[in-house]
């Protein structure tokens, strides 16, 4: 079974790799949402994957990097699409969460980017 909690992130940033005169190498700012999804058996007396609460736990360092950030200035995210923002997410956060399936980054209301930690 599956489960995930969402964060939400009020953090700025700018693509320095899109063209001149793209509107996204402008400064701008986003209230990103971050979506953790672990899977796996359910524990038979608790009822559940995992608790919610140990979820947050383990995002809350990332947490801290990420919420009222310029993300430009975090250390690996120089390029901060929601691509690169997803698998910043995934490598910092399977090594403590083994059950981690998928990190889904909305960076607006219309956008989605799915990561499995695949490539
Ligand atoms: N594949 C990606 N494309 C774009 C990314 C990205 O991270 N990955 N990011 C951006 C910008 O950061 C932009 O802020 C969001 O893009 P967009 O959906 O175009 O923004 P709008 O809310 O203005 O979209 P409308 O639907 O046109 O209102 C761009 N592309
Ligand atoms: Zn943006």
């Amino acid at each position: 079974m599956e489960i995930s909690k969402t964060f939400r992130i009020e953090a700025a940033h700018r693509l320095p790799n899109v063209p001149a005169g793209h509107k996204c190498s402008r400064l701008h700012g986003h209230s990103f949402a971050i979506a953790i999804h672990v899977s796996g058996p359910l524990d038979p007396d608790l009822g559940w994957v995992m608790d919610y609460a140990d979820l947050k736990a383990a995002f809350a360092p990332l947490f801290e990097q990420l919420d009222h950030h310029y993300l430009n200035e975090v250390p690996g995210l120089e390029n901060p699409t929601s691509e690169q923002l997803a698998r910043w997410v995934w490598q910092r956060l399977a090594p403590r969460l083994p059950l981690l399936s998928k990190v889904v980054v909305n960076e607006t209301c219309t956008t989605a980017c799915e990561y499995r930690g695949n490539d």
